[in-house]
């Protein structure tokens, strides 16, 4: 009864003016007609809408959006009741059938209100939709914002996987270097989409200059020694938040960050699957899909790829994981989760996926609020032991992998990934 009695209290409360609520537990409502317009197009924007919100709007909430969206697409509640211990479904159950006969145009209506209420947390949104024109002035591969006293540079190639191309390797190098003399805090790096960063576009081995590809790998190296640096002399703090899987060059790199803060669903699911909910888990969260992460990973798969080390990480790898975890990532290319990076000090703190965003950002909001001089003179000190270090380092595995790129297992392995969907 009690889950019933949320269920009319939420339908009480969150109804928009157009639904007055009469009774319970049989609710009448009244719509106002000239509500009923919201078209199908305004709902699918709407749903839309609902996977951009960057702050969890809480349970009441995604409840009435889950009853109003199968009130809109499937009409008066239509499953058999579940059980009582049944939590999950019970509450969904209550939620739909408190909505009784409202017509389905009326309930598509009330979802578009619902969700309109909730647009000041859409302005806010890290994640953007794929391909947005919402670019920062001058990045075509960035959307690089600045508030709360955060710099966040968020790779925006999300139908390439945030993979990186030569451009966005200048841009990141630009934006890095903006932000190192802006008056942020900190700096963020993140991923739109669903996936962190596949790590180097490997279409950047097909663009041949007129000097074949020994100048191809010569500019390259060039190019990775300078990006890499970048890293190793940034002066703020840097912060990763992983929102999705990470291949290649996005996972190194994180060995030259300050933190590393990753999103893990293993661990929800896990808890679900532990309490026999997994599916009930999975349903809940489909139906409301508010940001459609996939789990974060860590891979480096370069001997696959014929490749070799980079990012310093055959030196910051052994010295965060020891030598044998750092093999098994770099020469054998197994793929961490974000559970597994964390165990072996490559990733600081796992969030689970349905609160990541916000218990990130919470976190961060609060790191900028820290003495700016402070957090430089101290990260300064930390780093100044091993920046010589770090640049040697870097020039040398620039130097092996100009040879690898030159290599018949590179070639053939790269040859392999572009034709296997017909990209040659
Ligand atoms: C100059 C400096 C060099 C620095 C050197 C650094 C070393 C590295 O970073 S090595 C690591 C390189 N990265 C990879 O090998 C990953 C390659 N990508 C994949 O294996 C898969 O795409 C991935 C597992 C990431 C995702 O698989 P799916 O979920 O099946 O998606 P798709 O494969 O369909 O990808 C969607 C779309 O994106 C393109 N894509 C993804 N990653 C890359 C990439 N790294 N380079 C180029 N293109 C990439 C993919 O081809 C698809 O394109 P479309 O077919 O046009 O949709």
């Amino acid at each position: 009864m009690a889950m019933a009695y949320l269920a009319w209290r939420l339908a009480r409360r969150s109804c928009p003016s157009s639904l007055q609520v009469t009774s319970f537990p049989v609710v009448q409502l009244h719509m106002n007609r000239t509500a009923m317009r919201a078209s199908q197009k305004d709902f699918e924007n709407s749903m839309n809408q609902v996977k951009l919100l960057k702050k969890d709007p809480g349970n009441e909430v995604k409840l009435k959006l889950y009853a109003l969206y199968k009130q809109a697409t499937e009409g008066p509640c239509n499953m058999p009741k579940p059980g009582v211990f049944d939590l999950i479904n019970k509450a969904k159950w209550d939620a739909w059938n408190a909505l009784g006969s409202l017509p389905k145009e009326a309930a598509r209506q009330n979802y578009v209100d619902l969700v309109s209420s909730l647009s000041p947390s859409l302005e806010s949104s890290s994640q953007v939709e794929p391909g947005t024109d919402r670019k920062s002035t001058g990045f075509e591969t960035l959307v690089v914002t600045s508030e709360d006293g955060i710099t966040k540079i968020m790779f925006n190639r999300p139908k390439k996987k945030n993979a990186i191309n030569t451009e966005m390797y200048h841009e990141i190098m630009r934006a890095l270097k903006a932000a190192s003399k802006d008056d942020s805090i900190i700096t963020v790096l993140t991923g739109n989409g669903d996936y962190y960063s596949s790590g180097n576009d490997l279409t950047n081995f097909t663009d041949i200059p007129p000097g074949g590809v020994e100048e191809k790998a010569k500019n390259n190296a060039v190019l990775l020694r300078e990006f890499v640096g970048c890293f190793i002399d940034f002066p703020k703090p840097l912060i990763a938040v992983v929102n999705g899987p990470a291949v290649g060059i996005s996972v190194t790199l994180l060995g030259l960050f300050d933190a590393v803060y990753a999103s893990d669903r293993v661990s929800q699911l896990l808890e679900s699957k532990r309490s026999g909910k997994q599916r009930e888990m999975r349903a809940f969260e489909s139906s409301f899909s508010v940001a459609s992460h996939k789990q974060a990973t860590f891979h480096t798969p370069f001997s696959h790829l014929g490749q070799s080390p980079e990012g310093c990480s055959s030196y910051t790898f052994p010295k965060i994981m020891s030598p044998a975890k750092a093999t098994e990532m770099l020469i054998f290319g197994k793929k961490l989760t974000a559970g597994e990076a964390c165990a072996q000090g490559l990733v600081t703190e796992v969030f689970p996926d349905s609160t990541f965003q916000k218990e990130v950002w919470t976190r961060l909001k609060a790191f900028a609020k820290l003495p700016p001089n402070a957090l430089r003179i101290s990260k300064e000190v930390i780093r100044k032991r091993e920046r010589e270090k770090l640049h040697a380092v870097n020039a040398e595995e620039c130097n092996v992998l100009q040879g690898r790129w030159l290599s018949d297992e590179c070639t053939n392995a790269v040859v392999n990934f572009l034709s296997r969907k017909s990209k040659l």
